[in-house]
């Protein structure tokens, strides 16, 4: 298929995008690069540089593409800073999508895949979680993404836009090639793999006092290349509606910090600092609707083989991409 991918110098995107080409797609990314890096993208695919101000550029780049498939990765994604400064997630993740949907009605565009989040249902009822559970997003990030499955929704009734959402659970690990390089890093794994790497003293645990067996925010870490692997399932015709990704096992910070110790051979010292506003005490996923339905078969599911191809590749790439 011609294939659109925004966000796609990101870290899903990027390995998404490999995947694609490798399964025969044709693929052009759109990314303004204000997290991603052109280096992460794979050589086969076009790219198109995005300008974060010109709205017209996005829909152009899609009219010139005349894609038959669209995934939207493309978004600001960082729960802590939602919490500081919500305009941005707002603005990107609602107005700029709601600029691509009409883009993609306009180009009479086949099917459109979305990168939703856990993050849209808030702290939940019960675990593992089902897509049938009620939304309720405790920060603006999970509430911007909310408001963009509500837009799809009504585009696929009202537009007949088929539409796959997923609602991925924590990303993690790396391909060969590519793996996770963000600016400013936030995110738990990386993080603790700077210590090994010679780049921290110590890692942090935010929040020790949460309602779980050992205190801290239990998440469940799902691999990159599987995130990928529902994507180019979702792609065949027909496959419509709201699925969620993970493994369906739980983690909680210390044990990922355990496991990344294992993995890298080196001791981490961890240093307990206060919760993290916005974050959920536990997310744990219930996948079956996306194996049933999809087909989709997790490769690696274990957390020592997700830190492992992480670790790889920070070993490879110490400072990540050099752009
Ligand atoms: N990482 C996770 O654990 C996780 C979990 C749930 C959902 N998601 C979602 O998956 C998607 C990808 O996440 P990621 O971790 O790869 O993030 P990322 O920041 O690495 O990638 C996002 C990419 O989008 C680009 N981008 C952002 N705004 C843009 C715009 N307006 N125009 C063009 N390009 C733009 C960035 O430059 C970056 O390359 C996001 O939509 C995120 O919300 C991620
Ligand atoms: O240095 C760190 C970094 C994180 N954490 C904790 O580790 C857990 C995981 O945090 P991440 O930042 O790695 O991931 P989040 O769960 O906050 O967010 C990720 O998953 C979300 C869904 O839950 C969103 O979709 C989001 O895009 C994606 O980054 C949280 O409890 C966080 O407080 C630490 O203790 N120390």
């Amino acid at each position: 298929m011609n294939v659109f991918v925004t966000g796609g110098a990101g870290y899903i995107g990027s390995v998404c995008v490999e995947e694609l080409i490798k399964a025969g797609h044709q693929v052009t990314v759109y990314d303004n690069l204000s997290e991603g890096h052109r280096s992460a993208v794979d050589s086969r695919a076009k790219f198109i540089l995005g300008h974060p101000e010109k709205e017209n550029d996005l829909r152009n780049a899609v009219l010139s593409t005349k894609p038959e498939a669209i995934l939207h990765f493309a978004a600001s994604t960082l729960v802590g800073e939602s919490m500081t400064d919500p305009g941005k997630y707002f603005h990107n993740n609602v107005c700029n999508g709601l600029t691509l949907l009409n883009a993609a009605v306009e180009a009479g565009v086949k099917k459109f895949v979305f990168s939703s989040t856990c993050a849209t249902y808030g702290p939940p009822d019960k675990v593992p979680m089902t897509e049938d559970l009620p939304q309720r997003p405790i920060n603006p990030y999970g509430e911007s993404k909310l408001m963009f499955e509500k837009m799809l929704n009504w585009y696929h009734q009202v537009h007949k836009l088929e539409f796959v959402a997923f609602r991925y659970f924590n990303a993690a690990g790396a391909s060969e090639q590519f793996g996770e390089h963000h600016r400013i890093e936030t995110h738990l794994i990386p993080n603790i793999l700077k210590v090994p790497l010679g780049q921290s003293k110590q890692c942090d645990i935010y929040g020790t006092d949460y309602p779980t067996p050992d205190g801290t925010c239990i998440r469940d870490y799902i691999h990159i290349i599987d995130l990928a692997q529902a994507h180019m399932l979702a792609l065949a015709p027909g496959k419509q509606g709201f699925y969620n990704l993970g493994n369906g096992d739980g983690y909680s910070v210390r044990q990922v910090i355990e496991m990344c110790e294992k993995v890298s051979g080196t001791k981490i010292p961890a240093i307990e600092k206060p919760r993290r506003p916005g974050d959920p005490p536990k997310l744990v996923a219930g996948a079956d609707k996306a194996i049933r339905e999809l087909g989709w078969k997790p490769q690696y599911p274990k957390l020592q083989d997700i830190v492992t191809t992480a670790w790889n590749w920070h070993k490879q790439h110490p400072n990540g991409y050099s752009d």
